[in-house]
């Protein structure tokens, strides 16, 4: 757990951060966004000191990091940043050992953790340990940050528009590798972003800041249906709303138990779909009610847009 207690930063006159309170429980995924220039990325520092606060605490389980050493703190939390930060002369997998090198592993564990890190990421060991950074795409190189940001297994992983410089496609599978990554190792994990989508698809919590201070911080759902006042509003966006809800409930959420019979030749849903996903094939397949399958194919029930349209705010 990560709590944040009256905390502000200033540089001479102006305020970064203007006393912030915040917990971020464990397990959390934690998204900040908001205006360019509102505070986010010193919030994000200030957690492994890269910044000291003017004013306030961070506490971590319990513990105020101000009696930390910096150094020591850093190692026992990721991070990942946009521009990357690779070690240049370096191969990707010594620029991934950084942290279990400064923790003093055996090079066998090392070697194994590197191994383990690029399978997760989906880059092949065997194709990308021995490659320099300048010979990866910017997608890969982003891959080797997260890995490196792992690497020691921190609890804590703060990430800094860790994928804004990608493009779409790219940006898109990474954000579905981090889903699968929290959904399989349960860190805590703190993310900047400026878009929107992007938070509501990551975060199971959202922080919306401006000037300094937090003006809402909710579930994406709370957000999208209850924006706190105008500046959420339009950060969401009033055009596309019902789609952005849509956006962030999954199809298990709305689940219905099956009728009988299915046709066989429709699409199927996954629990794990959004109800974006659901409305589009639902329009795209010209029908109003799909069958919903686990991982193994098997039908475990269906949803209607009936349904849909009823949960809708
Ligand atoms: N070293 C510094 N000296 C003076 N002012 C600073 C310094 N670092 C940041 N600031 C100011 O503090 C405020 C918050 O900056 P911060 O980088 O946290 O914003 P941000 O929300 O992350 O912005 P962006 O989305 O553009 O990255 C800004 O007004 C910035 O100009």
């Amino acid at each position: 757990m990560i709590e944040l207690d009256q905390v502000s930063k200033h540089y001479g006159d102006s305020i970064a951060v203007n006393s912030l309170s915040l917990t971020i429980q464990a397990g959390d995924f934690c998204v900040f966004i908001g205006t360019s220039g509102c505070g986010k990325s010193t919030t994000l520092r200030m957690i492994n000191r890269l910044i000291e606060p003017s004013h306030g605490h961070i506490r971590i389980d319990g513990e105020d990091i101000a009696g930390l050493r910096p150094e020591l703190l850093r190692r026992r939390i990721g991070y990942a940043i946009q521009s990357i930060g690779l070690f240049p002369h370096w191969t990707v997998a010594r620029n991934i050992a950084v942290v279990p090198q400064l923790l003093g592993w055996e090079p066998q564990r090392i070697r194994q953790r590197v191994h383990q890190l690029l399978e997760l990421l989906h880059l092949d060991p065997a194709q990308f340990a021995d490659k320099l950074p300048a010979q990866l795409s910017g997608g890969q190189a982003q891959r080797v940050g997260v890995a490196r940001a792992l690497a020691a297994d921190p609890n804590i992983l703060l990430m800094d528009e860790p994928f804004g410089a990608l493009d779409p496609i790219t940006r898109e599978s990474l954000q579905a590798e981090m889903l699968r990554i929290q959904a399989e190792l349960h860190k805590t994990i703190v993310f900047v972003t400026h878009d929107i989508d992007e938070a509501l698809k990551l975060g199971n919590r959202i922080v919306v800041m401006d000037q300094g201070r937090i003006i809402q911080n909710a579930s994406p759902q709370q957000l999208v249906q209850h924006p706190a006042n105008d500046f959420v509003a339009n950060l969401i966006g009033q055009q596309d709303r019902g789609l952005k809800a849509a956006a962030c409930t999954t199809v298990a959420e709305l689940l219905q138990p099956a009728r009988m019979p299915l046709p066989s030749d429709q699409p199927r849903l996954h629990g794990s779909d959004s109800l974006k996903l659901a409305v589009s094939q639902m329009l795209w397949h010209k029908v109003d009610c799909l069958p919903v399958c686990d991982d193994s194919g098997q039908v475990i029930g269906e949803l209607s847009m009936q349904r849909i349209l009823e949960q809708q705010p």
